[in-house]
C-alpha cells in the first residue's frame, strides 16, 4: 500500500499570531513557486492555539494548500477546566491534525500514557487525526530497551481506540535525545524503531491496517538529513521542531524528493 509522505512542522511555544501569518504565508508560496505536489507530500503545520484562527483565515481565504492542527487537546469535552482547549474548538477552527502525547507535555506536564490514551480517544470524537508522539529517553537508549518501551507507549495509547479509528491515525517516533539537540538519530535507528512499530501494529490489527498507517520521524530534522531517513522503508515523513520555523527551510524538508543524491 502506497502511503503518502507527511511532513509535518510543530512549532512549539514559538510565534505569535503575526509571525504565524507570515511564516504560513511564506511556506505557501515557496512551495507553489517549486511546483510542490501537495498530494505527493503533504504538509501541515501545528502553531500554537492562539495563531489557528489566523492561519485559518489565510488558508480558506488565500487557498493554501498547507492543512494545520492543534499541538494538544483537552481530554475533555467542554466545562469547568481552565486553561483547556477542547478537541471541539480545534475541529471548529478546520484542524486536520493535533499533536497527541509529545514528550514535552509527558515530561512537563505529567501526561501518562493513560492520558495520552484518553487524548487520543478526545480527538477522534472531533474528527481530528492525531499525530502520536512516542519514543525513548537517554537513559533507555543507552540500556538498549527502546524498542520494547515505544511499543509499550504504542499498545498504551492505542488502547481505546477502535481498529477502524486506528486506521487514520499518524504515529511519531521522536527519540527524546534527538529532540533539539542536533543529535540525529540515523537513518537506521528511524527504521529500526518504525519498522518495529509497523510489525507490531500488524500483530494487533488485521488486513491492510499496518500497511496503510503513516509513521513518521522527529528529532533534529533537517534538509541536510531528511532524504537519508525517508529512505527508511517504514519511515512516511517527519514531525518538525526548529527547523520548520523557518519558510525556507522547511520547503526545502517538504521538497526532499529534490535533493536525493542517486547512488553512483
Ligand atoms: O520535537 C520535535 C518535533 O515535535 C523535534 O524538534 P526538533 O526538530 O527541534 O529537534
Amino acid at each position: 500500500m502506497s502511503r503518502t509522505p507527511l511532513m509535518a512542522g510543530n512549532w512549539k511555544m514559538n510565534l505569535d499570531h503575526q509571525a504565524a501569518a507570515l511564516l504560513v504565508q511564506k511556506l505557501d508560496w515557496t512551495l507553489k513557486d517549486a511546483n510542490h505536489d501537495f498530494g505527493a507530500v503533504e504538509v501541515a503545520v501545528c502553531p500554537p492555539f492562539t495563531d489557528l484562527r489566523t492561519v485559518q483565515t489565510l488558508v480558506d481565504g488565500d487557498k493554501l494548500e498547507i492543512k494545520y492542527g492543534g499541538q494538544d487537546l483537552s481530554v475533555h469535552d467542554s466545562g469547568a477546566y481552565t486553561g483547556e482547549i477542547s478537541g471541539a474548538f480545534l475541529a471548529k477552527l478546520g484542524c486536520t491534525y493535533v499533536i497527541v502525547g509529545h514528550s514535552e507535555r509527558r515530561e512537563y506536564h505529567n501526561e501518562t500514557d493513560e492520558v495520552v490514551a484518553d487524548k487520543l480517544a478526545a480527538a477522534y470524537r472531533y474528527g481530528l487525526t492525531p499525530i502520536f508522539c512516542c519514543g525513548e529517553g537517554l537513559e533507555i537508549r543507552k540500556a538498549g530497551t527502546h524498542v520494547a518501551h515505544v511499543l509499550d507507549q504504542i499498545r498504551a495509547g492505542l488502547a481505546q481506540l477502535t481498529p477502524e479509528q486506528v486506521r487514520s491515525i499518524v504515529i511519531a517516533y521522536e527519540p527524546i535525545w534527538a529532540i533539539g539537540t542536533g543529535e540525529v538519530a540515523t537513518p537506521d535507528d528511524a527504521q529500526e524503531v518504525c519498522g518495529a512499530i509497523r510489525t507490531q501494529l500488524a500483530e494487533m490489527y488485521t488486513g491492510d491496517t499496518a500497511d496503510g498507517i503513516r509513521i513518521l520521524y522527529g528529532g533534529s530534522v533537517k534538509s541536510s538529513n531528511i532524504a537519508q531517513i525517508m529512505g527508511g522503508r517504514d519511515v512516511d515523513g517527519a514531525l518538525v521542531g526548529g527547523a520548520a520555523l523557518d519558510a525556507a527551510e522547511f520547503a526545502a524538508i517538504c521538497r526532499y524528493q529534490q535533493h536525493v543524491v542517486p547512488d553512483a
